[in-house]
């Protein structure tokens, strides 16, 4: 094993703290041009021959419901939008491909025209990856070319999708677990596939965990590894004789115990002789002690032990706490348990209660705060339950239900056209929540006396922007009975420009992860606790300034056919 990498332990402590110079490609070499719905390319075609393709569109990216039942959502995937956008260009295969799936009717001129784009042309606004963000407010708006920012959506949309459900999904779980809690991302095994398992360690990192056991991910985003060991490890071994080289360094290299395995045993006779202990043990499972002695040997600086292979309280404990107490007479000081079965509240408090004991007969400081961590199919609701019950964990390891978004498939972000050639457009539908709000517009976030956020304001791009302690009228978009006046103790611009061809343009610089990490935290932090709760949390208010709200309902009755009735 490398001497560097440190099992169980952070081992990473290099965070992704440089910022490159130049705008790199996207993370995944699967982010192309081609990673696209085929009618976006169908759809530049009929641009191109109506001659519309270099007509000026602004759209926006949003999504219409918070996930997972809340009332608040993580914006997650910008910078992968960046890179994609930066590095922007088709190649010559890929129009070779293009020319095969296209009609053979498709003139030649727009293949060359698609050689020549790039997306120079095109800028983007967007909130700050790691913001908290609600319904309907634009994340991202970009403009450009109308044949070039259609073929951004469905790249855009996947970005961004997968990315803010997942981090809002760590989030959540670091709020149903607490602050205290060390939240570790186990999923890679049961995500959707190599992108969804580093997509995964990336996100839920950016949401609040505090490591993965996800080495790619540790490496591509500097993201601090952790584990433990399987059931396998244990089941492994067959008994005490299988171990060999049993001597065992001092922590401090100054003395050498020759039988490792012998001082173990010793440890384990005292702990069954205690009769405060009389009852809860008798003999312990030797094959377990023996993969538990070979776990501390690899690693006697961060010993750490499964102990539900056999029988938790009458094996894996007393047999765990028996090595431990030996690595503790030569300096060494372990890590913990892990528990991956049974009732991880009780368990988890009659471990604690074992460790106590120990400290207690033995005059050993911290023993009784040796560390327990939990996995097994945990969500929010075991978290919530577990904290209910009461119980003694300090680390979770989550996997399945993170990762997948168990609880919610998709956010159902959209990316609609809302502008063109400075003309506002409108999408109407039967379900109001589906109508899109037009124009190239900007929005603000206005905070109360108390600090918290109030609500989000939409306003057209050329209204003058709502100003710190000016009262002003906010309208829900669609219900006219729904308005407030407002008047902010400060008021904060969402969107910033992230990407433009423009060279007197201010480019906002790629945060990095460890930034967006911060970001989100601060963001949720200052969140209204009833806005946060996991029980009927109440709605964060999003609205529209009065002009923007006339302007749509004027485009809304200019577009919807009259109908007749006979
Ligand atoms: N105290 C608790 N309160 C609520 N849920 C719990 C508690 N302890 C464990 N759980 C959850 O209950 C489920 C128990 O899983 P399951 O029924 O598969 O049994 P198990 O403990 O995994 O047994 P085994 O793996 O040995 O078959 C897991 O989802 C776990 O997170
Ligand atoms: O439960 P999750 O949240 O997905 O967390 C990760 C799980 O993966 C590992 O075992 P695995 O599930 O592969 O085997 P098991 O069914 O024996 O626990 C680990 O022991 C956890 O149980
Ligand atoms: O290190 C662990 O304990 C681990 C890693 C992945 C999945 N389950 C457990
Ligand atoms: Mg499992």
């Amino acid at each position: 094993m490398d001497g560097k990498l440190e099992v169980n332990g952070d081992v990473n402590d290099e965070k992704q703290n440089h910022r490159p110079a130049t705008i790199a490609a996207p993370t995944n070499p699967m982010v192309t041009p081609l990673l696209n719905d085929l009618y976006q390319f169908t759809m530049a075609y009929a641009y191109w021959k109506a001659g519309k393709h270099n007509e000026r569109a602004v759209f926006d990216l949003y999504f219409r419901k918070n996930p997972f039942g809340g009332e608040y959502t993580v914006f997650a995937g910008l910078e992968e939008c960046i890179r994609f956008i930066a590095n922007f260009s088709i190649s010559k295969e890929e129009i070779a491909f293009l020319r095969e799936i296209l009609p053979p009717t498709c003139e030649d001129g727009f293949f060359d025209y698609l050689q020549g784009i790039d997306c120079s042309d095109v800028e983007v606004y967007a909130i700050p990856e790691g913001s908290v963000v609600f319904p309907k407010i634009p994340l991202m708006r970009v403009e450009g070319p109308v044949a070039v920012v259609q073929l951004l959506e469905t790249p855009y949309v996947n970005l961004i999708n997968y990315a803010s459900l997942v981090t809002t999904n760590a989030a959540r779980h670091r709020f149903v677990a607490g602050k205290s809690k060390l939240l570790l991302e186990f999923g890679l095994r049961r995500a959707q596939g190599p992108d969804g398992g580093i997509s995964a360690s990336r996100y839920c990192y950016m949401g609040g965990f505090d490591a993965t056991s996800n080495c790619a991910a540790g490496k591509i985003f500097g993201i601090p590894l952790r584990g433990t060991h399987s059931h396998a490890f244990v089941s492994s071994f067959m008994g005490p004789d299988e171990i060999l080289e049993k001597s065992l360094k001092s922590h401090d290299g100054s003395r050498i115990c020759e039988d490792f395995l012998s001082a173990v045993q010793t440890w384990l006779s005292k702990l069954k002789r205690l009769s405060i202990l009389k009852g809860v043990f008798g003999d312990t499972n030797q094959s377990e002690l023996a993969a538990f002695v070979s776990y501390a040997l690899a690693f006697p600086d961060n010993f750490l032990a499964l102990v539900d292979t056999y029988d938790v309280m009458k094996s894996g404990v007393p047999n765990f706490c028996a090595v431990a107490l030996a690595l503790n007479d030569l300096g060494y000081k372990a890590r913990g348990i892990r528990l991956d079965s049974g009732d991880l509240a009780y368990l988890s408090c009659e471990t604690r209660k074992f460790f106590q004991t120990i400290e207690n007969e033995f005059g050993i400081p911290g023993f009784g705060k040796t560390g327990i961590t939990a996995s097994n199919d945990l969500n929010e609701e075991t978290l919530d339950a577990l904290n209910k019950q009461g119980h003694e964990v300090d680390a979770f390891g989550i996997g399945t239900y993170l990762v997948t978004c168990y609880a919610q498939a998709a956010l159902g972000c959209v990316f609609k056209l809302v502008e063109i050639n400075n003309q506002p457009r409108i999408k109407l539908s039967e379900d109001v929540s589906k109508v899109s709000i037009p124009c190239k517009k900007r929005s603000f976030r206005l905070y109360g006396k108390e600090g918290y956020p109030l609500l989000d304001i939409m306003s057209g791009e050329n209204e003058l922007p709502p100003k710190a302690s000016e009262r002003i009228l906010c309208r829900h978009p669609f219900n006219e009975s729904k308005r407030a006046f407002v008047v902010p103790q400060r008021v904060e611009e969402l969107m910033k420009c992230y990407w433009t061809g423009n060279a007197d343009k201010k480019r906002e610089e790629l945060p990095t992860l460890e930034e967006n990490k911060e970001r989100c935290a601060e963001h949720l932090d200052q969140m209204r606790p009833d806005h946060m709760r996991r029980l009927n949390p109440t709605p964060y208010k999003v609205s529209v300034t009065a002009k923007l709200y006339d302007f749509i309902h004027f485009l809304w009755l200019n577009e919807a056919p009259v109908g007749e009735l006979q």
